[in-house]
């Protein structure tokens, strides 16, 4: 998706909000962005997210995008499955997909329990968890986040975290505003400020290590020149690159939420790869087996992404 030149303005002649904004968003990037309040952040989702039209300049090639406001209408006369079943229908599932994902999501959110609660019932916690899982119910190709964390309890915030990474990793772009500099530290992401109508590139410190990691060691497939595949979901960081018995052996590491989709893109790739072993490392949690017994880990046996919907309209 671009924007050239994009300006906002509310009202005949009131004053810019935003002004000559240009911004490419590409599939499978996370984007923050930052600003004081009233500098124009929201202004710059709702556009985004093709809620709200610009003043100036144009927008083009916005994928099937979702978002989550910065307040969710909850006078909606619906149950909160009834509601994200419908949503899903509207994002061109099936019924019976549409309700499995609906599901499948307020199980993750831990708001299962809820389920059959009108939605004007639920508290502002459980009703911004089912604002959430209405944005990440059909796998969208732009997910735009407003303070998408706020009010979440922290086991709901930490499965927004990983279905953020996950979606990014999957292709999907995601662009968010969080009042918590730390939410998401540890992935990758692109930051850019809203300040004095104008959208900017913020100098920011690398990737913070305290994340959990993954590593991958890889082996090439047979035959000389096997190049690693370019593009890797996660931008993994390249530890070592060795040749054992005739074949190089390519350890990577990566974002732990990365993962699997750095194992699929090595799996998949023509000639595909074949994986020795995946272990996870550092961070704060560091499992304690990891160091030890390093996880075999064979191509049919690969791990599942954490279940969401399945079927893409
Ligand atoms: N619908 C609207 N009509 C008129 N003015 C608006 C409207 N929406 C936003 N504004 C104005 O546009 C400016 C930017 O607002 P916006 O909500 O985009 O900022 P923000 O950076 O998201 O703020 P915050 O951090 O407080 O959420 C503000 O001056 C606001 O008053």
């Amino acid at each position: 998706m671009r924007l050239r030149g994009v300006g906002r303005r509310y009202g005949l002649g009131g004053p810019w909000v935003l002004r000559g904004v240009d911004l490419d968003v590409p599939p499978g990037s996370l984007t923050r962005v930052q600003g004081h309040n009233g500098s124009g952040k929201s202004t710059l989702l709702r556009l985004l997210a093709g809620i709200d039209a610009p003043s100036a300049g144009r927008i083009t090639g916005r994928p099937r995008t979702a978002y989550v406001p910065e307040r969710f209408p909850a006078e909606l006369p619906f149950s909160a499955l009834g509601y994200l079943t419908h949503l899903g229908r509207i994002h061109g599932l099936s019924r019976a997909m549409a309700a499995r994902g609906a599901g499948e999501w307020l199980e993750r959110f831990g708001a299962d329990g809820y389920a059959a609660t009108p939605l004007a019932e639920l508290s502002k916690g459980t009703s911004q968890k089912v604002a959430v899982a209405q944005a990440l119910l059909a796998a969208p190709g732009l997910l735009v986040l407003d303070e998408a964390w706020t009010g979440l309890d922290q086991a709901a915030r930490g499965v927004l975290d990983t279905a953020v990474t996950e979606r990014a990793a999957d292709g999907g772009a995601v662009v968010f505003v969080d009042h918590d500099p730390r939410r998401l530290a540890g992935v990758p992401a692109r930051v850019l400020r809203v300040a004095d109508t104008r959208l900017e590139p913020v100098d920011h410190a690398p990737a913070s290590p305290a994340g959990p990691r993954v590593r991958v060691e890889a082996e090439a497939p047979p035959g000389a020149g096997a190049a690693l595949p370019t593009d890797l979901p996660g931008a993994p960081v390249h530890d070592s690159d060795t040749v054992a018995t005739g074949r190089r052996v390519v350890r990577l590491s990566v974002a732990a939420p990365y993962s699997d989709a750095l194992l699929r893109a090595l799996l998949t790739a023509r000639p595909p790869w074949h994986i020795r072993a995946v272990t996870t490392i550092g961070g704060p949690q560091e499992r304690a087996e990891a160091p030890q017994a390093p996880r075999e880990q064979p191509a049919e046996g690969l791990p599942r992404p954490v279940e969401g919907p399945e079927g893409k309209a």
